[in-house]
């Protein structure tokens, strides 16, 4: 076998097989392999003609068939198959050549197999991909991690098949080194889950309380899709909600189970807040809300709990309400993605990545699934302020922010009165007032701490930290000298 392919794609599942057409399309020779042989026949026979393929049948015959140094994505299931795949491929590579890790893999086992690799000197270049189906077809936006040296084979590469934002600009770039690619992917997931909680929230909202219908609901949500919300899951919420079910005829969104799943990726991205400790509250709830969703054996058991029995709004003040609710909507969209951007920083710190935070929201800006018009808002404002503590603190968020907090609050308030379940909405607003506040019962929390296990706390008024013996005489005693 010739060694003709620029690149190759292994794993052809619904990702790699239109990631490898997305290649060929745009002008590459690409080698092609899937454990399962038919996956590759089948690739060929339906697009063959779309561009170059080599087809091949084994391991060996697709390393043979790469043009030096190789590049390889690798686009199967994460986890233990990858590295399956990884000590195939491995040991039939040479140094320099560049494997490409496209999959959903965990960042620290992108780390993990990095060091491993680079060992052997393959590069490998842990990548998040994001799109979907479609998008690694027309255009996805690409997140690689690892060496600059490997980017430098890869990138012209990747920029070739990557979406283009509104400038023409490509989005792809290299990220960081070892495992920033993939822990970039893991919190654009994260920030998926709670821009999609948050959708969710306001549907519901205009549903129970304004007694709008889904094609009702879609319809405003074409509006706002104008607006300062627009964006890629605005956009597909809108068709989901005039979708009709062809079997009975009810909307669609009515005849699916409203039990949320989820592969992982916006647990890991909690988890990996915890560790770091990074409050990312949004993303949270919205784990724990599609967790609580399929807890249908607790559910079943409280359907009985009282409610607080509140009629919808009168028609007079449904639009009204729609406009709050598009004004909450925002401004806890705002609140999340500056939670996602808090998290990257603090990876970043942590892991010595020196992650550029505005070429990030440069890269979401299409192709991605959270991809939205306001994020070249946010590629500008970290590109003026590369040290911005938090997107709240950009002059125009804060406006913004500030502007929408009466509508939040009653948004909130409604909710509340209602009996509707806005953990995103109201836990973002919860956020806001808790970063601004001047004081916190963090304070209380300390004291209490100190009262039961002498645990000490530190004085608004004075440096040190101090323990107050409340078990005998209440006398304050300094805890930080000799
Ligand atoms: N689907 C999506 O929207 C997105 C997916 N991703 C990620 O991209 C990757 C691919 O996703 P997707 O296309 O959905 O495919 P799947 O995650 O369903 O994986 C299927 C592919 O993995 C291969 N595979 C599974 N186990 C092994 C193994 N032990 N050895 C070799 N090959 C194996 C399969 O080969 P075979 O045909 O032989 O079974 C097939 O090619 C995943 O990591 C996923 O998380 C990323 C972004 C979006
Ligand atoms: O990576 C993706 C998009 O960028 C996937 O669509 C995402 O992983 C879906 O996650 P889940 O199944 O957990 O909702």
């Amino acid at each position: 076998m010739t060694a003709s392919a620029q690149i190759g794609v292994t794993g052809l599942a619904v990702m790699g097989r239109n990631l490898a057409r997305n290649f060929a399309r745009g002008g590459c020779t690409v080698a092609l392999h899937n454990r399962t042989e038919a996956r590759t026949r089948e690739l060929v026979e339906e697009f063959g003609d779309e561009g170059d393929f080599v087809p091949t049948t084994s391991a060996r015959e697709f390393v043979a068939a790469l043009r030096r140094p190789r590049c390889l994505v690798v686009m199967v299931k994460a986890g233990g198959p990858t590295d399956a795949v990884l000590e195939e491929f491995a040991g039939l590579l040479e140094p320099g050549d560049v494997i490409v890790d496209g999959g959903n893999a965990h960042f620290a086992d992108t780390r993990r197999r990095e060091a491993a690799l680079r060992e052997r000197g393959i590069h490998f270049a842990g990548t998040g991909i994001s799109g979907g189906e479609e998008g690694a077809l027309l255009g996805p936006s690409i997140m690689p991690g690892g060496s600059a040296e490997a980017y430098e084979v890869l990138g012209p590469l990747l920029e070739r098949i990557a979406a283009r934002a509104p400038d023409g600009a490509p989005c792809a770039a290299h990220i960081g080194p070892d495992g920033a690619g993939h822990f970039v992917k893991m919190v654009h997931n994260g920030i998926e889950y709670a821009d999609m909680q948050l959708i969710a929230e306001a549907y519901d909202l205009l549903r129970k309380v304004a007694g709008r219908r889904p094609a009702e609901i879609a319809e405003i949500f074409r509006g706002w899709n104008r607006g300062r919300l627009d964006s890629y899951l605005i956009e597909i919420t809108a068709q989901v909600l005039t979708h009709t079910d062809a079997d009975t005829g009810l909307p669609f969104v009515d005849v699916v189970a409203d039990r949320a799943e989820q592969k992982g990726t916006g647990r890991w991205t909690v988890q990996t807040a915890l560790d770091l400790g990074v409050p990312v509250p949004g993303i949270a709830q919205a784990v724990f809300a599609r967790s609580q969703s399929g807890h249908t054996g607790l559910r079943q058991a409280a359907a009985a709990l009282p409610g607080p029995g509140a009629e919808p709004l009168p028609e007079a003040e449904a639009d009204r309400f729609a406009e709050q609710v598009e004004q909450a909507l925002y401004a806890s969209k705002v609140i999340s993605y500056a939670q996602g951007w808090d998290m990257i920083r603090a990876g970043s710190e942590e892991f010595g990545w020196g992650i550029d935070l505005s070429r990030v929201a440069a890269i979401w800006r299409a192709g991605c699934i959270i991809r939205a018009a306001f994020l070249d808002r946010i590629r500008a404002s970290f590109a003026e302020r590369p040290g911005l503590p938090t997107l709240l603190a950009d002059p125009e968020f804060a406006r913004e922010l500030g502007g929408a907090q009466g509508a939040w609050r009653r948004i909130a308030a409604a909710s509340a009165r209602h009996g509707v379940p806005t953990p995103g909405i109201s836990g973002a607003l919860a956020y806001y007032d808790g970063l601004r506040a001047e004081h916190l019962p963090a304070a209380l929390t300390q004291a209490q701490r100190d009262y039961f296990g002498a645990h000490t706390y530190r004085r608004r008024d004075r440096e040190g930290t101090f323990h107050t013996r409340w078990g005998g005489d209440r006398a304050e005693v300094r805890t930080d000298q000799g």
